[in-house]
């Protein structure tokens, strides 16, 4: 299929361009550069553009003959979203349904969304699973949110075929050392621990060590870009007209933030000095996936199963590539 990856030079958008090759798929990308990089991505792949600009999205599609569209791209910073809810609305919920309407005028049905876990807000039960209520805490999910109602709607009165992937925390990088992690600024924690391990901050703040868990510290469910990539795929060729999928993307492994701290510790042989600070607000004790949904339904499962094993991909990146992609 020609596929259209939109935020396609962003971290997982990048990784999902390969994927896409390596199935046999033509892989396009729209970007407009915000966060994404151009090397990240093939130069004759690489359209510029915004998702806020109707203009360069039926520039897009008529260009490719896109026959399915992956959308990664929106602004993801949950504290920005709380300062400036303007600007996650606009790109985040304008720009998708510009997105869908450029498609709907073309006849293109296949869709595949970047949803998120913080679309469950703090959940009643861990593991979490698709039926768990949806009530996020901050602008961000809140756009995530939006745009899974939409496509509902859209499935259903439009007839077009689409997937709400809804991820837990990414990382990790590409195998072939290539791609990985490149954000400005950069809030997630495991790239922020390596940093701390490359000499380029001096310690890791742990946001609040009072929270109802084993050590104190919150647990996420760390799932490796590729696993996260082959289950796009994966998605991509099981859509239906009509249809919206809405799926985890885990592990169903949780780790604490102390447990990633020492896997980095171990796994690039640096002290990694860490100084307990306060809670981050918005941040709920623990989100792990029960990812049984897509197992039954894509026939996908994770394949990096623990924290060490996604720092070490990570480490591989951050270690050759200290200034990321240095754009
Ligand atoms: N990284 C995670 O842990 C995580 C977890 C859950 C969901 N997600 C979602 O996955 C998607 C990808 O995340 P990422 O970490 O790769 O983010 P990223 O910022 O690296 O990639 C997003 C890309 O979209 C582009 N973009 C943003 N707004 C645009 C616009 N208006 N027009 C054109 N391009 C635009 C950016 O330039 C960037 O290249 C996002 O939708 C994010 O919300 C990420
Ligand atoms: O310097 C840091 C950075 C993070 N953390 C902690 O590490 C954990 C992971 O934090 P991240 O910022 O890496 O990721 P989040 O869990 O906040 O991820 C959320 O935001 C992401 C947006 O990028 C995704 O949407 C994801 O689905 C959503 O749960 C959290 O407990 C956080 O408090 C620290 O202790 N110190």
């Amino acid at each position: 299929m020609k596929v259209l990856v939109v935020g396609g030079a962003g971290y997982i958008g990048s990784h999902a361009v390969r994927a896409l090759e390596d199935a046999g798929h033509e892989a396009w990308v729209l970007d407009n550069l915000y966060q994404g990089h151009r090397a990240a991505v093939p130069a004759d792949r690489l359209i510029e553009g915004d998702l806020l600009n109707p203009a360069d999205l039926a520039a897009a599609l008529d260009k490719t003959g896109a026959e399915a569209v992956m959308h990664f791209a929106a602004l993801a910073l949950v504290g920005e979203s709380v300062t400036n809810p303007a600007k996650y609305y606009l790109n985040n919920v304008v720009g998708t349904i510009n997105l869908l309407e450029a498609m709907r005028e073309r006849g293109i049905w296949r869709f595949v969304f970047s949803s998120t876990c913080a679309t469950y807000g703090v959940p009643d039960k861990v593991p979490i699973d698709e039926s768990e209520k949806q009530l996020p805490i901050n602008p961000y999910g809140d756009t995530k949110l939006a745009i899974e109602k939409a496509l509902d709607a859209y499935c259903t009165a439009y007839n077009m075929g689409a997937v709400a992937l809804r991820y837990f925390n990414a990382a990790g990088s590409h195998h072939s050392g290539e791609i990985g992690e490149d954000h400005d600024p950069e809030s997630h924690l495991i790239p922020i621990v390596l940093q701390v391990a490359l000499g380029q901050r001096e310690h890791v703040t742990i946001f609040g060590d009072d929270y109802p868990t084993p050590d104190g510290t919150c647990i996420r469910d760390y799932i490796h870009v590729e696993d996260l990539c082959s289950a796009h795929v994966a998605a991509l060729e099981r859509l239906k007209q009509g249809e919206l999928m809405k799926l985890n993307l885990g592990t169903g492994n949780g780790f604490s933030v102390k447990q990633v701290i020492d896997a980095c510790r171990k796994i690039t042989g640096h002290e990694i000095p860490a100084m307990m600070g306060e809670r981050r607000p918005g941040d709920p004790a623990e989100l792990v996936a029960n990812a049984s949904k897509a197992l039954e339904v894509l026939d996908w499962k994770a394949k990096y199963t623990t924290v060490d094993e996604v720092v070490e991909s990570a480490w591989k990146w951050h270690k050759d590539h200290p200034n990321g992609y240095g754009d």
